[in-house]
């Protein structure tokens, strides 16, 4: 399958001709009309949604959602094996779609299938993939295109870690990226300006990658670092100096350095709270606190939620945002990773936007928001990381994290040619 052999570019309405091969189109075609018939019959979509109580636009619950209402359906406590704690109430939990948002966070495609009634054979969940890259054609299928698009500008790359440069694993803390997909993330940088923006803590992610040559956004955004030359503003509140793991002097931008200590008490108030929950695990990033329950016994999954939801309480100044299996506790303040992105490009002196070319690759839901803001003034392209359909800001895609290698690898070899 190809991208297209014009300079037209994925979104132009030339793409949908120029997807597939001539003999491909007609398979193609007819497939895709069954499963649109398929889901006409069922009234259901192929392509994940997120479900309340996620705000499409802000992908993000906000506070008013509170305070709760108390009139969802009942629920049986007769499924719940907390040990030792009288259990919630799960009202909450409930009636603000939390329990729904739980469930379709990172489901296994074998079950989304199903439960749309597609049959689950892997010709089907194939066809449904490929039909759902003309809206989000490959990346790698595009390549050419792209940096037909990059001629004459500076590319800027942006990445995210989990699920982007690793793969999901159980456990977070042993979420190791491959040597091969560093050496691809070094190759990259010797050429490219190249970020990594990610949930987690700016030190921690700083470890699992391991190259200095990088810019490293921890916390969601929340805690940038950048040489001193580069940075906006240093008078700025939320700009300190510091230095790095190699003594040199840096600056770092952290928009929520006032809920630093808030976020530190929450944090051990969720850890106090869920301790009996089996296979639950916290996490303290600093400027976020993250719940995972993938290890978490299904049936307690609202007890999870209802957990988070009553500590949230005590802190209106913090929100709740869902991810993959796990939810994350952050300030309420008007920062993401898309904010983060337009304050490196600034930071970093790529500010004539006409210029430059940024290249986002993620796979979660928090990585909406730099998708949304590369579709503006920039021009950029999003890449979704995703095995399943699902609805993204993003502009093209990639199945796995052994195509973001490959991606990368192109990229770098293309920058080395100096073929852009
Ligand atoms: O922005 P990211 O770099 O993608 O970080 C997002 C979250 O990633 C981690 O959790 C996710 O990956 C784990 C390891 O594969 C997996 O076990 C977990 O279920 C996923 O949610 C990290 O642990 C979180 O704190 C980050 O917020």
């Amino acid at each position: 399958m190809q991208c297209g052999s014009g300079d037209e570019i994925a979104g132009s309405p030339h793409l949908m001709e120029s997807i597939p091969s001539s003999s491909d189109k007609k398979t193609l075609k007819s497939q895709i009309h069954t499963i649109t018939m398929d889901l006409n019959s069922t009234k259901a979509s192929p392509v994940l949604t997120d479900p309340s109580p996620l705000n499409k636009s802000s992908l993000g619950i906000h506070s008013s959602l509170f305070p709760y209402s108390q009139s969802g359906p009942s629920f049986s406590t007769s499924v719940l094996t907390i040990p030792r704690k009288k259990p919630p109430k799960l009202d909450d939990v409930l009636s603000n779609g939390w329990l729904d948002a739980m469930k379709s966070s990172s489901p296994p495609r074998k079950k989304i299938l199903k439960e749309v009634n597609i049959d689950v054979s892997s010709d089907d969940a194939d066809v449904t993939y490929l039909s759902w890259t003309i809206k989000y054609p490959s990346a790698l299928n595009c390549f050419q295109q792209i940096m037909r698009q990059a001629r004459n500008k500076q590319i800027v790359v942006f990445l995210d870690y989990d699920g982007t440069l690793s793969p999901i694993v159980d456990d977070p803390d042993r979420a190791f990226m491959s040597n091969e997909m560093r050496s691809a993330v070094q190759n990259v940088a010797k050429y490219l300006p190249t970020a990594i923006i990610s949930g987690r803590s700016r030190d921690k992610v700083y470890e699992l990658v391991g190259l200095t040559e990088l810019y490293y956004a921890g916390s969601h955004g929340m805690d940038i670092m950048l040489p001193v030359k580069n940075t906006l503003s240093t008078n700025d509140s939320n700009c300190i100096k510091t230095t790095d793991q190699q003594g040199k002097e840096v600056n770092l931008f952290q928009p929520a350095r006032k809920f630093l200590s808030m976020i530190d008490e929450v944090f051990r108030t969720l850890v106090e709270k869920t301790k009996d929950v089996k296979g639950a695990k916290v996490e303290n990033h600093k400027f976020c606190a993250s719940v995972h329950y993938r290890n978490v016994d299904e049936n307690n999954w609202p007890v999870i939620a209802q957990y988070v939801l009553d500590v949230l309480k005590d802190y209106p100044r913090l929100r709740l945002t869902p991810g993959r299996k796990v939810l994350e506790v952050r300030p309420q303040i008007d920062w993401d990773k898309g904010k983060a992105v337009l304050f490196l490009l600034e930071s970093l002196g790529f500010r004539n936007h006409k210029s430059v070319l940024p290249i986002y690759i993620g796979d979660d839901r928090t990585d909406e928001d730099a998708f949304k803001v590369l579709r503006g003034k920039y021009k950029g392209y999003g890449i979704l990381v995703s095995t399943i359909p699902k609805e993204s800001n993003a502009f093209f895609s990639l199945r796995d994290t052994s195509q973001v290698k490959k991606f990368l690898e192109s990229l770098a070899r293309t920058a080395e040619n100096e073929e852009i």
